[in-house]
C-alpha cells in the first residue's frame, strides 16, 4: 500500500469511529430526561409582564411553576394547636400601657359617675379607634343599665360594661375560615392589605393553624413586588413541610396565583394560601391587580376566602385601608395584626362595623404561633382584665 492510500484509510477510520460516537452521544443524550422547567423561562418578558401564549389571555400557557419543596423532613416544627391561644392576649395587653380596659375600668371604679367620668369613658373609646357610633351607643347604653338597674358597685358596672363590648363585638359572627374546597378542589384563601401590615407573616401563621388542625396546605407567593416576601413566605411553609409557588421578582401575581391553585389541585391538598401585594398607589391600579388574581385563580377554583390583614395599631389609617380594599375586593374576614401592646382594640369594633364581616383571626406578637382565632368573649375578657 502506497503512503498516500495508507493515509485515505486512516482518514475514513477516524471520519466513521467520530460518525459512530457522535450517534452514541446524541442516542444518549435523547434519553436524559427534560430540563427541569423553571418559572422563569418564558414567564416574563423585559417589563416584567408574563409572556402568555394561551388563547385565554389571563391564563398562563404552559405553567411551570418554581415549586420550592419543604426541606428534610426530620427537621418539621410541630404548631401549637390554635384553640385557646388568645388567653395570650390578656398577658401582652398587660405589658401595655394605657390599655383600653384599664382607663374604662378605672373611671367605673370611682364612687360617683358624674359627666366629666362618662366624658372620660368616651374619650377612652374613642382613643381605642372604637369609632364614634359605637362609642356613642356603649354610653348611652351602659348610663342607662346603671341607672335603670341601680348600679353603684364597681363589679357589677365591669359586668354591664363587659356585655355591652361583647354585644358590640358580636359574638354571634361566623367566625370560621371558609377554606373548604368544592368538588374535590381545594378551599382558596387570598390574602390581601397594605405591605408592612404583617400579611406573609399572617400567611405563614395561617398555614401553620392549617397543618395544627391536619390540614394539607400550599402557599402562592403572589407577592412578586418585594423579592424577600416570596424568600419570607417559603421559609415558613419549609418549618411545617409545606411547599411555596413562587415567580420572578416583578412578575405576574395573578400567574402565581393560578399556578399555586393549580398545584394545590395536582397534590389534592385541602388549602391554599395566596399572599397578594398590597401596594396602595392607586385605588384602579389595585382593583386592576386584586381583581386580576382573584379573577385568574378563579378559572382554577373558587377563591373560598379574602382576608384582609389590617396593622390595629394604625387606627384610623387602617380604616381607610379596610374601605378601599373593600371597595375592591369581596372582603370576607379581617385579620387584626399587632393587637399586643396596643391600647386600640376598640378597632375590633369599628373596623368589623366599616365593612360588615367579621374579625376571624388576631396578632399577637413576633411568635410563630402568635396568631390566634378571635372570640368576642375571650377577646373583651382580655380588654378588662
Ligand atoms: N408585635 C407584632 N408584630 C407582628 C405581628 N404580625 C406581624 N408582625 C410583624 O410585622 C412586621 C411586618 O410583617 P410582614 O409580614 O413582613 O408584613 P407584610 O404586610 O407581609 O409586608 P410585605 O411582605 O412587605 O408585603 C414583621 O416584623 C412581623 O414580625 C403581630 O401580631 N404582633
Amino acid at each position: 500500500m502506497t503512503t498516500t492510500a495508507l493515509i485515505i484509510v486512516i482518514a475514513a477510520a477516524v471520519v466513521l469511529l467520530g460518525g459512530g460516537a457522535a450517534l452514541v452521544l446524541t442516542r444518549s443524550r435523547r434519553q436524559l430526561p427534560p430540563a427541569p422547567q423553571t418559572r422563569q423561562i418564558d414567564r416574563a418578558d423585559e417589563a416584567g409582564e408574563p409572556t402568555l401564549i394561551s388563547p385565554d389571555p389571563e391564563v398562563p400557557a404552559e405553567p411551570g411553576p418554581a415549586v420550592d419543596e419543604p426541606s428534610a423532613v426530620g427537621t418539621l416544627e410541630r404548631p401549637e394547636a390554635p384553640q385557646g391561644r388568645l388567653v395570650r392576649l390578656r398577658a401582652r395587653l398587660a405589658k401595655s400601657q394605657g390599655s383600653l380596659g384599664r382607663g374604662l375600668l378605672s373611671v367605673l371604679g370611682r364612687s360617683t359617675l358624674d359627666d366629666a367620668a362618662w366624658e372620660e369613658i368616651e374619650d377612652t373609646l374613642l382613643a381605642a379607634d372604637m369609632g364614634v357610633t359605637a362609642t356613642d351607643e356603649l354610653v348611652s347604653n351602659l348610663r342607662t343599665t346603671l341607672r335603670v338597674e341601680g348600679i353603684t358597685d364597681p363589679d357589677q358596672a365591669k359586668a354591664a360594661l363587659r356585655a355591652e363590648l361583647v354585644r358590640l363585638v358580636d359574638p354571634t359572627l361566623d367566625r370560621t375560615l371558609t377554606s373548604t374546597g368544592t368538588d374535590g378542589k381545594p378551599g382558596v384563601v387570598l390574602v390581601v392589605g397594605v405591605n408592612g401590615t404583617g400579611k406573609t407573616t399572617t400567611v405563614g401563621r395561617l398555614a401553620r393553624v392549617l397543618v395544627a388542625d391536619d390540614k394539607t396546605v400550599v402557599l402562592g407567593a403572589a407577592d412578586t413586588f418585594r423579592a424577600a416576601a416570596a424568600d419570607q413566605l417559603q421559609t415558613w411553609g419549609e418549618r411545617v413541610g409545606v411547599p411555596t409557588v413562587r415567580g420572578p421578582e416583578g412578575g405576574d401575581p395573578a400567574s402565581v396565583g393560578f399556578e399555586s391553585v393549580q398545584r394545590g389541585i395536582a397534590d389534592g391538598v385541602d388549602v391554599v394560601l395566596v399572599d397578594t401585594a398590597g401596594r396602595l398607589h392607586t385605588k384602579s391600579g389595585l382593583m386592576d391587580e386584586l381583581g386580576k388574581v382573584k379573577r385568574v385563580i378563579e378559572k382554577q377554583a373558587p377563591v373560598t376566602e379574602v382576608l384582609l390583614v389590617i396593622d390595629a395599631t394604625t387606627g384610623q389609617n387602617g380604616l381607610t385601608q379596610a374601605r378601599v380594599f373593600g371597595e375592591v375586593v369581596d372582603v370576607t374576614g379581617i385579620v387584626l395584626t399587632k393587637l399586643d401592646g396596643t391600647a386600640k382594640g376598640g378597632i375590633v369594633i369599628a373596623v368589623q362595623r366599616e365593612l360588615g364581616v367579621p374579625v376571624k383571626y388576631v396578632g399577637l406578637g413576633e411568635g410563630a404561633d402568635d396568631l390566634a382565632p378571635f372570640d368576642a368573649d375571650e377577646f373583651v375578657d382580655a380588654l378588662l382584665s
